[in-house]
């Protein structure tokens, strides 16, 4: 697609795809737009191998959308073939890709999570940066989901270093953990605990989060997310945004500009007045190339 499809035409075969990143949140994206690309579970896994193939945390699909007022359509599958409903840096990569190839600045995708408004924000050292523009966070139970009350049975989702959680739906679930240290907790192993619980009948995203600091300016957050189907990530964009908001409503913080520092690098969320939510941060593409076709 845009310029990075024009680059390689010629005798090349097989199924063209674009390596992109959020922070190092990588994906593989596939333009499945004029040629159908729907790929069977375990080639997906492959795909997204960092040994036996390309490698990402995800692999993205670009579709034509299904309903009037949208730009495009992103499908989002898990390295397991499991189709996530929402992911903000794909998001963000994939409306970066889309409005280069339109020459536009802003975009609207349709998800499985729903549709999401993005725009091209102001670049910050020659790095070009993509804003979305989200529906507010929900936080009730059944919506998370949860498979009963939180504070009825909240014990269950404590583990280790890990307790109290915060549950958001964001498009996707995310249980956020305040810790004071973040690094005295042994994220994979307790967050994988968590995270197969039966109290969660849909697992969710699991983000370790410490608060660094809040001033008048904005409120810093450390944070790391155990994403489903088990997979530690440089960095994640909806758990940014379920961090920011239960640091809010946890009564950590009434600031509400955050800069959220993963171990890619930092993402902006504001909060607006109505509960929207805009999230900001570099994208990039790594490089690209062809699938070999065929399965
Ligand atoms: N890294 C993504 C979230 C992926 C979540 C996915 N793993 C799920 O199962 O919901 C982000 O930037 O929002």
């Amino acid at each position: 697609m845009g310029p990075y499809s024009e680059a390689v035409q010629g005798d090349a075969a097989g199924t063209f795809f674009i390596k992109t990143h959020g922070l190092g949140n990588d994906f593989v994206l596939v333009d499945g737009r004029t040629k159908v690309f729907r790929p069977q579970a375990a080639y997906i896994t492959q795909i997204c191998d960092r040994h036996r193939g390309v490698g990402g945390d995800q692999l993205l699909v670009l579709e034509v959308p299904q309903n009037a007022g949208a730009d495009v359509r992103m499908r989002i599958y898990n390295v397991d073939g499991a189709e996530a409903q929402t992911c903000f840096n794909a998001t963000r990569c994939a409306a970066f890709l889309w409005m280069q190839e339109a020459r536009k600045t802003s975009v609207i995708l349709e998800t499985l999570g729903g549709r999401i408004e993005a725009r091209m924000a102001d670049t910050e050292n020659g790095t070009p940066r993509v804003s979305l523009y989200l529906e507010p966070a929900v936080t009730d139970w059944q919506a998370i989901p949860l498979a009963g009350p939180l504070k009825s049975h909240a014990g269950s989702l404590n583990h280790g270093l890990l307790s109290e959680p915060f549950a958001v739906n964001m498009g996707n679930p995310h249980l956020v953990y305040f810790v004071p240290d973040y690094d005295a907790v042994d994220v994979p192993r307790e967050a994988a605990i968590v995270q197969n619980s039966t109290y969660l009948p849909e697992q969710a995203n699991i983000g370790v989060a410490q608060l660094l600091s809040t001033d008048e300016n904005e409120t810093q957050l450390k944070l790391v997310v155990y994403e489903r189907p088990g997979i530690l990530t440089q960095a994640c964009g909806s758990g940014a945004c379920a961090a920011a908001v239960a640091a809010v409503r946890s009564g950590r913080t009434n600031q509400k500009n955050f800069r959220v520092f993963m171990p890619g690098g930092a993402l902006q969320v504001a909060l607006c007045a109505d509960d929207r939510i805009i999230l900001t941060g570099d994208v990039a593409v790594a490089f690209y190339g062809f699938l070999p076709d065929g399965r």
